[in-house]
């Protein structure tokens, strides 16, 4: 048997339908690419070789599994797709590329474009090459589907998407609102209602994604979250949303019990929600209102100061929440812009930052958790270090990070001096980069 290699030949078009029945028969070959060829696309085959009889005749050979009608060079039908068998003239490449959804997407959308008439190249720069899954629905960024044309084929171009993306609800993102709920601003283009659910780390998390935002790019603070051992504490979620970090402190971390501290009544209905499908209500006691004013004192061993690009608004309130005799932990998140200052080499002011809401959204931006950690009283012991002390994990060990560390923790010194007239010993136990990758449901 010839060991050369095969590909199945059909139009651009019908390529994604019949990729997908020859993977069913277990013939596609998904280690090589698929190559174009004009308005057709070559997919690459396995398992199947040919044989040249004496007259020079040549024939594939399958397995006996492989019963489909198919010859070399001939016309054959799939599920209604056209194709041909052919030899391949070219060497398969080494690296595992299939014909990606978002080519796919491209040939259909410039297909029904040019049905229609009205296909130009200027259209390119506007179809989606990324997108969010969320259930049943993928969630399209905000620079896609920009020019007008595209309204004057709905809902004709949200089918073709929906169905290459293979959801059957489909919205898109506009620019976050600027009000202090950082309302997202979700259109939902096909499909009823905007409610979905979001699965990570064995915890689920619904929410209406045209009323409250999903921080994909918290995945790494969730998880390190989720690592705490908090059996007894109890903790303040400053800024709980739909339950983020609440939910993680309650059902991995073990925490006793969390007050959670939101003032957007769309969060609070997800965080309710959420709080009960995952069996953890009786764990939770949630404070409606802006958390300066509704968030409980003196009852704190750990305080979530998740809010960016900076907490700094909920900083006094975090003072307030620790136990006094105790004290406790603080996580207190912010953007550092470290490239600026390496290159300076000045230090960042706590909560400074350059980068706008939506920097914050579309682009890679350093975000700092900073773990404020023992903020006690002085005991008077002698190993109790009485200046800020800065433990921060190994990699981590980027000089703008640590003075900015060090001055939130003095500023934390300050404050607490302020509110009890007694100081209060500081130690910075840890600082976490968090890099705001794109969602980890983008696909291209
Ligand atoms: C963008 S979310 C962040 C949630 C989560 N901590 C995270 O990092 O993924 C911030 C939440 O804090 C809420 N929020 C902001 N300021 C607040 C305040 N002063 N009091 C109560 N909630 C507030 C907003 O409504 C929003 O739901």
């Amino acid at each position: 048997m010839e060991k050369k290699l095969l590909v199945a030949v059909c139009l651009a078009k019908d390529a994604q339908n019949l990729r997908e029945t020859l993977q069913s028969c277990g013939i596609y070959d998904s280690a090589r690419k698929a190559r174009r060829l004009d308005d057709k696309i070559a997919l690459p085959l396995t398992r199947l070789g040919c044989e040249t009889n004496e007259e020079g005749c040549t024939k594939i050979v399958k397995p006996p599994d492989i019963p489909l009608p198919i010859d070399l060079n001939t016309s054959c039908a799939l599920n209604g797709v056209l194709f041909t068998i052919q030899k391949s003239h070219t060497e398969p490449s080494p690296r595992t590329k299939s014909i990606s959804l978002q080519e796919d997407l491209f040939e259909k959308l410039k297909l029904l474009m040019e049905r229609k008439g009205v296909w130009s190249s200027s259209l390119l720069a506007s179809i989606p090459k990324h997108w969010e899954r969320h259930d049943d629905m993928v969630l399209l960024p905000s620079s896609c589907f920009t020019e007008p044309v595209w309204q004057t084929c709905v809902p004709e171009v949200w089918n073709v998407v929906a169905e290459t993306l293979r959801c059957r609800r489909l919205a898109k993102k506009n620019r976050i609102q600027k009000n202090d709920f950082r309302t997202p601003n979700v259109e939902l283009l096909k499909g009823e209602n905007g409610w979905v659910v979001h699965k990570d780390n064995g915890i689920k998390y619904t929410y209406d994604v045209r009323k409250c935002m999903f921080s994909a790019g918290n995945i790494s603070e969730k998880l390190r979250v989720a690592k705490f051992h908090c059996s007894g504490e109890t903790v303040v979620d400053l800024y709980a949303g739909i339950g983020y970090f609440t939910l993680p402190y309650l059902i991995h971390a073990n925490a006793k019990c969390v007050h959670a501290c939101e003032w957007n009544n769309e969060a609070v209905e997800a965080l309710r929600k959420n709080l009960v499908l995952n069996k953890v209500t009786d764990k939770c006691v949630i404070h409606i209102g802006d958390n300066r004013e509704v968030c409980p004192r003196g009852v704190a061993d750990r305080v979530n100061l998740g809010l960016l690009p900076s907490s700094e608004p909920g900083w006094k309130t975090a003072c307030l929440a620790l136990k006094r005799e105790t004290g406790g932990i603080l996580h207190v998140h912010a953007n550092v812009n470290s490239k600026q200052t390496s290159v300076n080499g000045s230090s960042v002011v706590p909560g400074q930052n350059d980068l706008g809401d939506d920097s914050f959204v579309t682009e890679p931006v350093e975000v700092f958790s900073h773990s404020i950690g023992d903020s006690r009283k002085e005991n008077g012991s002698d190993d109790t270090p009485n200046k800020p002390l800065l433990m921060t994990s190994r990699q981590f060990n980027h000089s703008t990070w640590y003075q900015w560390a060090s001055r939130v923790s003095e500023h934390f010194k300050d404050l607490f001096l302020k509110l009890y007239s007694e100081e209060w010993t500081i130690c910075v136990l840890h600082v976490e980069h968090l890099k705001c990758k794109p969602s980890p449901h983008q696909s291209t």
